[in-house]
């Protein structure tokens, strides 16, 4: 699979780590930065991350800064983007049976890299499961479009 990368100085370590686990079993890693642990800014590198997602260049995301949830936010602004914080593998899997999540955010200061990876693998080998499930995805995108529900 191909899978879009980001975080900022925060995430920078365990993104190298996620880069290393994914081209390990295969994957392609686009990477769009930060490539240092010099400080930045978060929002620059969730939303590039989720355009690649949104626009189909990747299948998934995977994204880091030190808690997950500034880089998510910034992620789930994007259009399309379904970003899930996560700091263990069953909400991970659970985000793409139920949710459908697009993207996996991962906070550096907060899971260690084994239990990050862990996530990482959980995610992608989950499936979503549809069903009752797909219309409230669509509604998602209802949201997006300024319906309100
Ligand atoms: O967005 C965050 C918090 O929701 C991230 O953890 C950032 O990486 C963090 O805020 C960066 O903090 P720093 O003090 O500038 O290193």
């Amino acid at each position: 699979m191909k899978i879009a990368l980001g975080a900022d100085h925060a995430g920078f370590a365990l993104k190298t780590a996620v880069a290393d686990h994914l081209t390990a079993l295969g994957h392609e890693v686009l990477d769009g930065g930060t490539n240092s642990p010099e400080r930045t800014d978060y929002p620059i590198y969730g939303s590039r991350a989720a355009r690649l997602v949104t626009n189909g260049e990747a299948d998934f995301g995977v994204i880091c800064c030190g808690s997950g949830i500034g880089i998510s936010i910034a992620a789930n602004k994007v259009p399309g983007a379904r970003c899930v914080v996560c700091t263990e593998p069953y909400s991970a899997a659970m985000a793409r049976r139920h949710n459908d999540a697009n993207m996996l955010a991962l906070g550096e200061r907060f899971v260690g890299v084994d239990m990050a990876l862990a996530c990482v693998d959980a995610f992608l080998a989950a499936d979503f499961e549809g069903g009752r499930h797909a219309g409230r995805v669509a509604l998602f995108e209802q949201i997006e479009s300024g319906t309100e529900l």
